[in-house]
């Protein structure tokens, strides 16, 4: 094709935008898939027409940005996003399809998609099905053919707003009063929402790699654990046991755990009392604690500081944050709208991490008790592997606090 030719591909204007109705009603006697109309609405009254490419109905959340290149069906199925809608500001999403691989959780958790260009044929040897028909048959409602990057401008200006998508109509304002009665997501506990109900063992790798023998035994407290932190717990020796979200002390120990990780997970929190009861627990018995995202604020908030909502929040594969110890920098994976406020941590806390965007706190530790807690994801999935270390680490800080 021409370079002419490339460039008329991605124009950024769209038949269905202009006429979602008259799309409908052409495509099928031309043998062409079938496009139905969808309207996001905004809070704020800002209003996105496009086309429908997921579940058909309507839903509602808090609308974020994302700026990963890579990794749409990670962001999808990652329960953290539970009451979020994501938005990717990379303008082809879809192009590798879906597989059962790449899941993060047994479901799609986001509340629903908004991308730029609408997903055609996927090329990939690993994909099973389109992401269209991936989020339809996970019950996803998606949008697509907005202007994205006006999109995140709002985002980015006013801060994550409610949101609803609703699909097979144009009506804007049921889209908007809709976004309005969304009250939000500060104030929510999500956890107990995407928690397991039952324990379950965890022995799988990372793709490719060999399972060492185990040298430690990990409990980890569910929260909305991303599959991929099992796998590099196994990856660096550990035994996995995963646990719902209320379990007691007693019942953690009774695993005779050499460590606990807190996982990551949706929602505000502050309200997870009994997360942070548990992780304060853990550090007077000298248990050693890795915290990862929700799990760092509520390692931050048993360490007895506080926890406020972002602006935007974080959210992407691309966010510098550095070492504050080496000076290092690295590219790190990130999901929060809620941050630990470093101002409020005790003397027996120490930073370890910050972001290099807008100085927030990134990483944690004791100097007291065997605990830290990272804000990004060093499970990297999706995103760079720079942070990988700190499963190491944790390896390393278990091995030299034998229980
Ligand atoms: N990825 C996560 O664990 C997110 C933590 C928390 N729900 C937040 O938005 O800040």
């Amino acid at each position: 094709m021409s370079p002419r030719g490339d460039l008329l591909q991605f124009r950024p204007t769209s038949v269905a935008r202009r006429n979602p109705v008259a799309i409908v009603r052409t495509c099928p006697a031309r043998g062409h898939p079938v496009l139905r109309p969808a309207v996001l609405g905004l809070a704020t009254g800002d209003v996105f027409r496009g086309v429908a490419i997921g579940a058909s109905g309507s839903s509602v959340g808090e609308v974020v940005f994302n700026t990963a290149m890579t990794g749409y069906q990670e962001i999808c199925s990652d329960p953290s996003y539970r009451q979020q809608m994501v938005t990717l500001t990379y303008p082809h999403v879809g192009n590798v399809g879906a597989n059962p691989e790449d899941q993060e959780s047994a479901i799609a958790q986001v509340a629903g998609l908004i991308i730029r260009e609408r997903p055609r044929t996927p090329s990939n040897w690993r994909s099973a099905e389109t992401l269209p028909a991936y989020l339809e048959r996970l019950g996803v409602v998606g949008i697509a053919e907005i202007d994205t990057r006006r999109l995140t401008r709002i985002l980015r200006d006013q801060g994550a707003q409610s949101g609803c998508i609703v699909t097979d109509t144009d009506d804007a304002d049921l889209a908007v009063e809709r976004a309005r009665a969304f009250s939000g997501l500060a104030g929510l506990d999500l956890a107990q929402e995407v928690t397991t109900d039952e324990v379950f063992q965890w022995a799988e790798p990372s793709w490719g790699q060999a399972t060492p023998e185990p040298k430690h035994h990990v409990v980890v407290m569910d929260y909305g654990v991303k599959r991929n932190i099992l796998r590099r717990l196994v990856d660096v020796g550990c035994r996995v046991t995963v646990v719902p979200a209320k379990t007691s002390l007693e019942d953690v120990l009774a695993h005779q755990p050499d460590g606990v990780m807190l996982s990551n997970g949706p929602g505000d929190p502050e309200p997870c009392d009994y997360a942070v009861a548990i992780a304060r627990q853990l550090m007077e018995q000298r248990v050693p604690v890795m915290g990862i995202c929700l799990g760092h604020q509520i390692l931050g908030l048993a360490c007895g500081g506080r926890t406020t909502k972002m602006k935007f929040g974080h959210h992407g594969a691309n966010h510098p944050v550095r070492d504050e110890r080496s000076g290092q920098v690295m590219i790190t994976s990130q999901n929060h709208g809620f941050a630990v406020d470093e101002a409020s941590l005790p003397e027996t806390v120490r930073v370890t991490h910050r972001s290099l965007f807008d100085g927030t706190l990134q990483g944690i530790e004791r100097t007291d008790v065997p605990a830290f807690s990272f804000q990004g994801h060093p499970e990297a999935s999706p995103g760079p592997h720079d942070l990988a270390p700190l499963f190491e680490h944790f390896s390393a800080l278990m091995a030299a606090n034998p229980r």
